[in-house]
């Protein structure tokens, strides 16, 4: 296929609560919606994770929207696409940018599944029809807020909880939870808040039987995360540190950790996804979806992406009404005891709803291939 037109919207969308980390707070989510048509003027459409600022990666909203506009449009310029895997060697010779690259590609494959009259999950390669999902809570002011959104969301069923943790908020808090909430499959994220001599400390969270401390070290480091998974009991797993297939076969090889959260605008799209689940498959490592505070395009592409094989751990794609009042895609993305029903129309599975779209739309502009 060849693609006529892209369009890039800018929106803002407000979130029903701030969302705080150890590296910051979101409170009204920005983000690129990308739109791709084809000859015959049907759309596949992509959701840029990247912020508005660079303190999850280094990429933010307005340097996807140049590397798209300056860059990965002129490269798709006049290219035919037999598949999505097609998009990745196009943008071969631009480095890094991958939420930009993603963002494009998610497209691509969104309308090449819609072509082919499948459903996205089924051309990625999925086999479940549902998913267990899990779901992330941001830092509280008190442990007493955090142990109530705790209760709420066991209470609906999600599969697993994910806590964020800094140095000052992370051995007592987790003791806490574990008071009120023995048994629940519980987690920890770190989001790099930690150095090597910290260990002692995270050594301590290793009696609270976590399913796996994400990311406790350096968002580019591998090297570290290998010392310290050795001393730890309880499972490494790494966010940040994964941008590649690459970055995944060195963690791997070094024993930097025994669990990956893939996301998809953070190695680069749907193609590179697929090839670090099936190289965590092969070395027995398990994988799950890591979340990027997604509207509901973005968040049917985890759908979708999760249905793999190797996907056995719940990941952070929670319901739409988590974070919106209002979704962008009809139905929203619901969870029923923990669990996503995958939709099985052509492509992301849902509509997309054009008054939303355009409701929240603070900018738009039509690029011609
Ligand atoms: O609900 C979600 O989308 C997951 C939110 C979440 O945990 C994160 C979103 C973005 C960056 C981080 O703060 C964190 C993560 O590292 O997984
Ligand atoms: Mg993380």
């Amino acid at each position: 296929m060849k693609l006529k037109e892209i369009i890039l919207r800018h929106l803002q969308m407000k979130m029903k609560f701030p969302f705080t980390t150890s590296f910051g707070t979101i409170q009204d989510k920005e983000f690129i919606l990308v739109e791709v048509k084809d000859e015959e003027g049907r759309s596949g459409w992509g959701e840029s994770v990247a912020f508005t600022s660079p303190t999850y990666n280094e990429e933010t909203l307005k340097t996807n929207w140049h590397m798209i506009e300056d860059f990965l449009i002129p490269l798709l310029k006049g290219k035919e696409i037999t598949h999505p895997d097609d998009v990745s060697a196009i943008f071969e010779p631009i480095r890094k940018n991958n939420m930009a690259k993603s963002a494009i590609e998610g497209a691509v494959w969104d309308l090449y599944a819609k072509r082919e009259g499948v459903p996205l999950y089924q051309a990625l390669g999925g086999e479940n029809t549902t998913i267990d999902v899990g779901i992330s809570i941001g830092i509280q002011d008190t442990v007493e807020d955090l142990l109530a959104i705790i209760k709420k969301h066991v209470e609906e069923g999600y599969k697993r909880i994910k806590v964020k943790i800094k140095p000052g908020w992370d051995v007592e808090v987790m003791r806490e939870i574990r008071r009120s909430f023995p048994d629940i499959q519980l987690m920890a994220d770190a989001n790099s808040a930690y150095r090597l001599e910290d260990l002692p400390q995270l050594k301590k969270l290793d009696e609270f039987n976590l399913t796996m401390i994400e990311q406790p070290l350096a968002s580019d480091d591998i090297v570290d995360h290998a010392v310290i998974q050795k001393e730890l009991k309880t499972p490494v797993c790494l966010d940040e540190s994964i941008h590649s297939y690459e970055d995944a076969r060195k963690a791997l090889q070094l024993g930097s950790c025994k669990i990956i959260n893939i996301k998809i605008g953070r190695v680069g799209g749907l193609t590179e996804s697929k090839r670090i689940h099936d190289l965590c498959k092969e070395h027995n490592i398990p994988v799950w979806c890591g979340g990027m505070i997604e509207a509901g395009v973005g968040r049917a592409h985890n759908v979708a992406l999760t249905t793999l094989s190797n996907f056995t751990l719940p990941g952070d794609t929670a319901a739409s009404s988590r974070y919106w009042e209002q979704d962008i895609i009809t139905p929203e993305v619901t969870v029923q005891d923990g669990v996503i029903q995958v939709p099985d129309k052509p492509g992301i599975g849902y509509d997309i709803d054009l008054e939303a779209v355009k409701k929240f739309t603070l900018k738009e502009k039509v690029y011609s291939l």
